[in-house]
């Protein structure tokens, strides 16, 4: 078997044959080999939308390769910069802390998720405001503290500024950050190991135990009575327990009544999409903590293609950049364009969303977008108004009152009302069937802008 350099040149070669220049560019040239060890190799990647895109599309081809080359089995890990190269831990634990078991090495928690880092919205505000309480008054506000909402929202980010507040504040502090596969794992393993004391000590001697996504808990007996026995110990002592899922407790399948009502005890509190300006704003913080020039429009561009997930919407902006630095051209909305589109596919395969449509019309008919999602009854803002409706409810999968509430919060029969009008109208006025028409074909074509 080769070593790390030459397993990477190896693999560097294989894809330059079967890539595009452009794709091997963004994701194989970004991309730097870390360590090959035990027959793990670790690969870092500059962010997250790398890690996915390598995960989804690249590793199984690795995989493949391999195998029909030299006849062995890897394990290939993908990292980003901020994450522990778990080879290394491996490394470490063998040295230095050698007799501590795992269980009681303190979870990483990830230094950039903070509350200065994270950008407060309509839809996060009570989220936010409760986890920066519960850093402040730990184990006696809010126990447990229960985040649900969609993928990629901040959940987690919540959860790990609680921890680094904690710390800044209680250095000596003792937070244990875990996902609820983690926990199993750990669970399964320490009765096989026959480490069931060393695995409440490590669960159980907590300040903090911060534990993520406990609907994968969903169906499994032991880890939940484990977990209710852990809990109410954390509970009885008032040390802090905050939780996150994608869903409510009583919606997670068989969890158990004893688990749900403790997780009802506290607060939960439900992190919805942000809106548009919000995401212009995680998209400004995050350009400038990466000391990234991005012009107003390009960052209202980019908010305009990802509505409902945040890490979706910053992997927008990481590819936005990427193409800039390979093309080595200034970003503008059609850099962005082309960006966004190699990203997501064919212009048959985008989905069209509300934001897009509204700057679409907007830039049609030359009004602003704060006219188009706001009150003013002129017939020059009304028309334009009223197609961007329309065309929201053909071209989308939106309900009509998340199409009102996308227009500055109007009623969903003012959404009826306005498609009916447009549907009315267009039997009659040719202008307006062009104009439909033309904007249809703009949505469905190449460039936006
Ligand atoms: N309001 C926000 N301000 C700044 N960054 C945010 C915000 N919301 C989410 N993010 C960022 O979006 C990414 C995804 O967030 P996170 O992993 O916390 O989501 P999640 O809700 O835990 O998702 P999942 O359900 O997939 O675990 C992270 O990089 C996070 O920093």
């Amino acid at each position: 078997m080769p070593d790390l350099d030459a397993l990477w040149q190896f693999i560097c070669d294989k894809f330059h044959v079967t890539l595009s220049q452009v794709t091997y560019n963004t994701w194989i040239a970004a991309a730097k080999p870390i360590q090959f060890t035990d027959n793990t190799f670790v690969l870092e990647v500059p962010s997250v939308l790398h890690q996915d895109y390598w995960k989804q599309r690249l590793v199984a081809q690795v995989l493949q390769l391999i195998e029909d080359n030299f006849q062995q089995q890897i394990t290939f890990l993908v990292m980003t910069p901020d994450q522990e190269n778990p080879l290394a831990s491996a490394d470490l634990t063998k040295t230095a802390e050698a007799e501590e078991s795992s269980l009681l090495r303190n979870s990483p928690l990830n230094k950039s998720y903070t509350f200065e880092s994270f950008v407060v919205g309509d839809g996060n505000q009570m989220a936010h405001a409760a986890a920066l309480a519960v850093s402040e008054e730990l184990g006696t506000l809010y126990n447990p503290l229960y985040f649900y909402g969609g993928v990629g929202l901040g959940k987690t980010h919540l959860m790990h500024a609680i921890g680094n507040q904690l710390l800044k504040n209680r250095p000596k502090a003792k937070v244990k950050y875990v996902s609820s596969e983690t926990f199993t794992n750990d669970f399964v393993n320490s009765i096989k190991n026959k480490q069931q004391e060393e695995f409440r000590r490590a669960y159980r001697n907590v300040d903090l135990l911060l534990v993520d996504d406990v609907q994968f808990f969903a169906k499994k007996p032991g880890t939940i009575d484990e977990f209710f026995h852990t809990f109410n110990d954390l509970y009885d002592d008032k040390k802090q327990i905050v939780l996150s899922s994608d869903r409510l407790p009583n919606m997670i399948e068989n969890l158990g009544d004893r688990l749900i009502s403790r997780f009802k005890w506290g607060l939960p509190v439900e992190i919805t999409p942000p809106d548009y300006e919000t995401r212009i704003a995680i998209l400004e913080t995050k350009a400038t903590s990466e000391k990234l020039a991005v012009p107003n429009d390009v960052l209202k561009y980019i908010a305009g293609q990802f509505e409902t997930n945040v890490r979706e919407l910053e992997g927008g902006l990481t590819s936005v950049k990427a193409y800039a630095q390979m093309k080595k051209e200034p970003i503008t909305i059609k850099l962005a364009d082309e960006a966004l589109k190699s990203l997501t596919g064919s212009p048959q395969d985008r989905v069209i969303n509300i934001s897009q449509i509204q700057m679409l019309v907007a830039k049609y008919y030359n009004v602003s977008l704060a006219d188009i999602k706001g009150k003013k009854r002129v017939k020059r803002i009304v028309i334009p108004r009223q197609v961007a409706m329309y065309l929201s409810r053909e071209a989308t999968d939106a309900s009509l009152p998340k199409i009102g509430r996308e227009f500055g919060g109007k009623d969903h029969t003012t959404v009826l009302h306005a498609c009916d009008k447009i549907t009315a109208a267009l039997s009659s006025d040719s202008k307006l069937r062009r104009d439909i028409s033309d904007l249809k074909k703009q949505l469905n074509g190449e460039a936006v802008n």
